[in-house]
């Protein structure tokens, strides 16, 4: 198989992978409906070229809470690489250090921070859950900072996991040998025990998950930690504007890949009006369903300051490693690059919302 697109990646992946893990990467919750929103949003997007400009030359770079990245493609959070690949989330990083690209990496990341951030030199996040116990939150996050993360990513739409009925079914565990190092086997424990009919992340998220999560605990994690703070899994201009109001450093438009409420909005539906509440704030992130260049700058049009891809590194990693990895980024970038020059915008500054037609 000669892989041309992101798609194809997938294909290569869902030869090599057991299929509960497949299916684990790629399902969603309830009917996926949510799931299949994002993809669709997407798809019924039209854009408005514009033609007579010089395109000679098309920047594709972007700062993000100061850092310089090549690409506005960057990697979201995702737990346990080694699933995929036996270099885990070190192959990840070295693979988006090449792309010059963002790297979220996961609180159930499957190599230590340390490890990881020998991998790369381009900018790493940390992405947490609100766990009960809080130590080991205020613990996680002194040792990204430690260990060079420049922001940490803290996931606002999983009081407890959605209900991923692939995952039930199949009765699906994580590997025991595949392990979350980056917190204490405490509260480790009992998460690889695999159950018939259940999933054993979600029972091991319902016992070690905080529900009460409030903005209130948004203080608590900002006096703990020196890193920007941004929230991840808004919907909605109401959540973004209290964001910002309690402090946000940034805000991640996302439904979590249709993995958490299914019927939620398609993210890239949403992308607006969070862009709007938020009014130039704080930068606004946003991932779902990003396959291609032309989605990139459909979501960049609308107003996100920078894409996440979340299951597509994931096949890239398994097809390929780090070197799979930078190949999807670069891909990627060189296709939103193309899709620019096409649409008369050579730089990012020139992508905005009269690029979509409808939303001129
Ligand atoms: C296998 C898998 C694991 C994920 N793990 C996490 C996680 O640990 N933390 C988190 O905030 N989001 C997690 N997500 C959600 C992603 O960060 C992201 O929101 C979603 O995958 C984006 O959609 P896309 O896969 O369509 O690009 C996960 C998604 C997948 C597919
Ligand atoms: O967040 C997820 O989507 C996910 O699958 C997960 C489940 C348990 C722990 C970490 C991530």
């Amino acid at each position: 198989m000669t892989v041309i697109r992101t798609d194809d990646y997938g294909r290569v992946a869902r030869e090599r992978l057991p299929a509960d893990v497949w299916d684990f990467i790629e399902g969603g919750s309830g009917d996926e409906l949510t799931l299949a929103a994002n993809a669709a949003a997407f798809r019924r997007a039209r854009l408005r070229p514009r033609v007579m400009v010089d395109v000679s030359t098309v920047d594709t770079t972007r700062t993000l809470l100061g850092s310089r990245l090549a690409t506005p493609i960057g990697i979201a959070p995702t737990a346990y690489h080694q699933l995929v690949h036996p270099d885990g989330e070190v192959a990840t990083a070295a693979g988006a250090d090449r792309a010059g690209a963002l790297f979220v990496v996961a609180m159930f990341a499957s190599r230590t921070l340390k490890d990881i951030a020998a991998a790369s030199a381009a900018p790493l996040w940390l992405q947490l859950y609100w766990l009960r116990r809080r130590d080991a939150i205020a613990d996680l996050a002194e040792r990204a900072a430690d260990a060079g993360f420049a922001a940490l990513v803290l996931t606002a739409d999983a009081p407890r996991l959605g209900r991923r009925l692939r995952d039930v079914r199949n009765g699906f565990a994580v590997d025991g040998r595949v392990r979350a190092v980056n917190l204490d086997a405490a509260l480790m424990a009992a998460s690889h025990d695999r159950r018939a009919g259940a999933s054993a992340l979600a029972a091991h998220a319902a016992q070690t998950f905080d529900p009460s999560l409030t903005w209130a605990d948004l203080a608590w994690l900002r006096e703990r930690s020196a890193l920007p703070v941004l929230i991840k899994g808004i919907l909605t201009g109401e959540d973004a504007a209290a964001a910002v109001a309690h402090g946000a450093a940034g805000i991640i438009v996302s439904n979590h890949g249709g993995r958490q409420l299914d019927g939620a909005i398609a993210a890239l539906d949403a992308l607006p009006e969070v862009v709007d509440a938020v009014a130039g704030a704080c930068p606004v992130l946003f991932d779902g369903a990003v396959r291609g260049g032309r989605d990139a700058l459909v979501a960049l049009a609308l107003g996100a300051d920078a894409v996440l891809v979340g299951r597509p590194p994931l096949w890239a990693l398994a097809a390929g490693g780090a070197d799979g990895v930078a190949d999807l980024l670069t891909g990627l970038t060189d296709e939103l690059a193309h899709d620019m020059a096409l649409a008369g915008r050579p730089t990012l500054a020139d992508v905005d919302r009269r690029l979509i037609w409808g939303h001129s």
